[in-house]
């Protein structure tokens, strides 16, 4: 019998705590390290830190581990001015300055891109930036019941387990949402089955502050109207299934302004809208200076939402096209622009991500093409871009890692990088929004 040879699996290193020296960071501000062979991204730690960090994926290729003791601290090291920071999942780079994440995460990213597309110098412009506390117009909050101990917490998810951490406030959240944990624990723990709620979404919009509970079992009259006397002046709603939402009062249609432009556009609860409302007008003026909107041009605005970009574009241009995957949104969009006025806007639904239709917005008619997808990024429609021969593209993305694979594509494609800048939307995290600006 043939006796084949097989390596013996290595044992998992999940779960257990190592030692790192950090040579490095990475596009998100993770310090690089190596373990054995294996590169180690480990969060929250500095280039030049020694650290001891508990292992949270082992792959083939890599490592992702998470602090738990600094033992040689760098100098950029601050004290978080959060006290949940450390627990928390939704600041990752409370540990540093707010100067020196900016710093950190644009020359992380500047790396990615330079390696990913073979650029050598990229044409960076300064970042836009606002006030890093009291930012957030909208939030997810964690409920969770240990029915055992009795136990209530309301806040937002550990970083490195599924865990609920308990917070009774959240610097980056607008101070206008600020009652709703005190508010959620007081009201909770007098309910029947506190379990009944499984999260909460609190959202300012248009002066308001909307609180809707999603609800896996019914609330009587009395329950609900013990939400709204412990908060009277927010918006209640309850959200038994995703999308079905029953306003607790009379309705109120959530919307937001983006002043500059004298817009105001309306919106579902669960439909996209940009986090932060000082960046997001800070972003549209520049698209439209970026793009030098003007009455003589046909414009694709691609990933189009509720139409946040298409109506400010359409005050300048002849035309704009705007195509959303989401049909609910495509149709706000279109109440959006006849609300404010435009008659120039066409909105589509389609799903850029698969082969595109033959269509009336399909046709190599536009001059200027903006396209601002989700995190996955824009694959397969950066192809299609291409093809309809737009003179100008400004690609707006929340995820670097993607935006670098597609930025690739263009530049295959025949265009070049004119400008590229960051917008600090989500200060205090590791995410950096990108505008670039393509022309051919
Ligand atoms: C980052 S949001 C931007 C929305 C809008 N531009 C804004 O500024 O509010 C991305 C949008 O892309 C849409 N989307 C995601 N995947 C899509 C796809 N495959 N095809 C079309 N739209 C998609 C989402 O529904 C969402 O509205």
């Amino acid at each position: 019998m043939l006796n084949v040879y097989k390596a013996k699996p290595k044992a998992s290193l999940l779960g257990k705590t190592f030692t790192f020296h950090i040579d490095d960071s990475d596009y998100e501000v993770h310090g690089i390290s190596k373990h054995e062979q294996k590169i180690a991204f480990v969060s929250a730690a500095l280039p030049g830190e020694k650290v001891q960090a508990r292992v949270l994926e082992d792959k083939a290729g890599f490592l992702k581990a998470s602090t738990v003791k600094v033992l040689q601290a760098s100098a950029l090291r601050i004290t978080p001015p959060c006290r949940f920071a450390v627990q928390c999942g939704g600041c990752q780079l409370q540990h540093i300055s707010i100067n020196n994440q900016r710093e950190l995460k644009q020359q992380g990213i500047d790396k990615l891109i330079r390696h990913q597309t073979g650029l050598v110098n990229l044409p960076w412009q300064p970042m836009l930036t606002a006030a890093d506390s009291g930012y957030r117009r909208r939030a997810r909050i964690g409920i969770w019941y240990d029915k055992k101990q009795r136990r209530l917490s309301v806040g937002f998810r550990q970083s490195a387990d599924k865990q609920i951490v308990a917070v009774d406030n959240c610097m980056v959240l607008s101070p206008m949402l600020a009652p709703v944990f005190k508010v959620l624990n007081q009201v909770l723990s007098q309910l029947k089955d506190p379990t009944a709620i499984t999260h909460a979404e609190v959202l300012e919009a248009g002066g308001n502050a909307f609180v809707i509970l999603r609800h896996i079992k019914a609330l009587t009259d009395a329950e609900q109207q013990l939400f709204i006397n412990a908060w009277p002046e927010a918006v209640w709603l309850g959200e038994a299934e995703p999308g079905a939402f029953n306003y607790w009062q009379q309705p109120v249609v959530p919307q937001y302004q983006l002043t500059e432009q004298q817009l105001s556009l309306q919106f579902a609860p669960d439909d996209f809208i940009q986090v932060n409302a000082a960046l997001n007008q800070q972003m549209v003026t520049q698209a439209l200076n970026w793009l030098n909107i003007s009455a003589n041009d046909t414009v694709l605005d691609l990933y189009s939402g509720i139409g946040n970009f298409t109506l400010a574009l359409a005050q300048r241009a002849k035309t704009v096209r705007a195509i959303e995957g989401v049909a609910k949104m495509v149709q706000q969009l279109a109440t959006n622009a006849k609300l404010n006025g435009l008659s120039n806007v066409e909105a589509y639904q389609a799903d850029l991500h698969l082969a595109w239709p033959k269509a009336q917005w399909n046709r190599p008619v536009y001059n200027k093409v903006l396209l601002d997808p989700a995190r996955a990024g824009a694959q397969g429609a950066t192809e299609q871009i291409v093809k309809l021969k737009p003179a100008q593209i400004l690609y707006v993305s929340c995820n670097a890692a993607t935006f670098a694979r597609d930025a690739r594509v263009l530049l295959q494609g025949g265009y070049k990088l004119d400008k590229i800048g960051g917008v600090d939307m989500f200060a205090h995290t590791s995410h950096l929004e990108l505008m670039a600006l393509f022309s051919r």
